[in-house]
């Protein structure tokens, strides 16, 4: 799916559908909790299953059970598109599984 960068208001109005998730640095951003490494771990090899499906990538660090996602697309110079809401969308789905 072709990617573009979203209108300030197209931005707000996904914020309010993604919990948690703030724009940081230009950057969608949310720091995720799990019970474990090994759940954090789970989630993040799901999340990358569709990631790869997508062709859309995460920006992410993990340490122990801890996961801090940023999300931004390069193919449009760094800017927050649709494809970063439909995956923040997605992370939010497999989190509430
Ligand atoms: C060719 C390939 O689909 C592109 O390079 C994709 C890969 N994954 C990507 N992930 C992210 N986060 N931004 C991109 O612009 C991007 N581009």
């Amino acid at each position: 799916m072709a990617a573009y960068k979203l209108t300030e208001t197209e931005l707000q109005q996904a914020l309010n559908s993604l919990p948690g998730w703030q724009i940081k640095e230009g950057k969608l951003y949310k720091e995720y909790k799990f019970n474990s490494f090994a759940t954090a771990l789970g989630w993040m090899v799901t999340v990358g299953v569709h990631a790869e499906i997508m062709g859309h990538h995460p920006e992410w660090s993990n340490v122990y059970s801890t996961v801090r996602v940023n999300l931004i697309t390069h193919d449009i110079g760094n800017a927050i598109s649709n494809l970063d809401v439909e995956l923040g969308k997605k992370m939010e789905e497999i989190y509430g599984k």
